[in-house]
């Protein structure tokens, strides 16, 4: 697919550009990064063998999808400091709470793809949110293509939704592993060796969601499922009450809310 420019190449940048190679939707020559680390362009060019280039320009001008993928604060000055930027070349913003907007704004009325991606990606298991301005449209197939390559991807109905995709599943990957963490230190704390506890969390976590995504297809919900788990009287009732008493809905309703609220603030930057 042409080829693709990474401005950025960070953790998100590599998880995608990993996915798209181990998926072969990209070969590694037609993937370029440019990034303000040389560091960190060394290390992207020695592991994946793409073309590394210290100046985002030049990315820009290599490239026929432009991926934009730094920190949201420092996006703006990013995008400013690109010159005589393409009118019909697209750009994939992957940067929270950046608003096409603001993008056109800095780079004219150019087509734009706001994607929301996540880490899993990396191992081809990504859930990725997108919308695309008017221009953007005709190329939301390719980014399509891109991100159902390392995951599933869906169009989303408005760019307002982006807030809450974020605070979902962009951030979502992290809440998952907190909760690992704990069940892991919790297992340690009652007495079992941190290697059986870590792999019997993890796959127990694979597990479920496997388990949840094999049978939303047959209508069944994850509620219906943990009702499967937990006997009458038995060891997951009790472990659900203390759960339930100890308010896990309420805390995980804040932390979505706050996660969104900064996706919000975060437009304003
Ligand atoms: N991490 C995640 O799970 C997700 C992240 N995102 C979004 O992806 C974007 C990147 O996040 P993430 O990969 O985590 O962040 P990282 O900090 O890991 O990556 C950003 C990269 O951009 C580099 N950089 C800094 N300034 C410039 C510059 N002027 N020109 C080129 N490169 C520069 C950084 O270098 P240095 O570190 O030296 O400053 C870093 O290597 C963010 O906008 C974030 O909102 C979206 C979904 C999920
Ligand atoms: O934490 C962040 O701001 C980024 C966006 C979603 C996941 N990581």
């Amino acid at each position: 697919m042409a080829t693709i420019g990474f401005i950025g190449a960070g953790n998100m940048a590599e998880a995608i550009i990993k996915g798209l190679i181990s998926k072969k939707v990209y070969s590694c020559d037609e993937i370029n990064i440019s990034d303000i680390s040389d560091n960190r362009l060394d290390y992207m060019k020695s592991a994946y063998g793409i073309n590394a280039f210290k100046y985002n320009n030049l990315v820009v001008s290599s490239s026929d999808m432009a991926v934009l993928a730094v920190k949201p604060q420092i996006a703006g000055e990013v995008l400013e400091s690109l010159d005589d930027f393409p009118c019909d070349k697209p750009v994939i913003s992957i940067a929270a709470g950046l608003k096409i907007k603001k993008i056109t704004d800095l780079l004219g009325d150019i087509p734009v793809i706001r994607v929301m991606p996540n880490t899993p990606a990396l191992v081809g298991w990504g859930a990725a949110g997108l919308f695309a301005n008017k221009k953007g449209e005709k190329h939301l197939p390719d980014a399509q293509k891109i991100f159902s390559a390392i995951g599933e991807a869906f169009v989303l109905s408005s760019e307002e939704d982006m807030n809450i995709v974020t605070a979902l599943s962009g951030s979502g990957p992290a809440y998952f592993f907190l909760f690992m963490e704990e069940m892991i230190n919790a297992a340690v704390e009652l007495g079992l060796d941190e290697k059986t506890a870590s792999e019997l969390t993890m796959q127990t976590a694979l597990g479920a969601a496997m388990l949840a995504k094999h049978r939303s297809d047959a209508g069944e919900k994850p509620e219906d499922l943990r009702r499967k788990v937990a006997s009458p009287g038995g060891t997951t009732e009790a472990a659900l009450k203390e759960l339930e008493n100890n308010q896990l809905g309420a805390i995980v309703m804040l932390a979505v809310s706050r996660a969104k609220q900064r996706s919000e603030e975060l437009s304003e930057v």
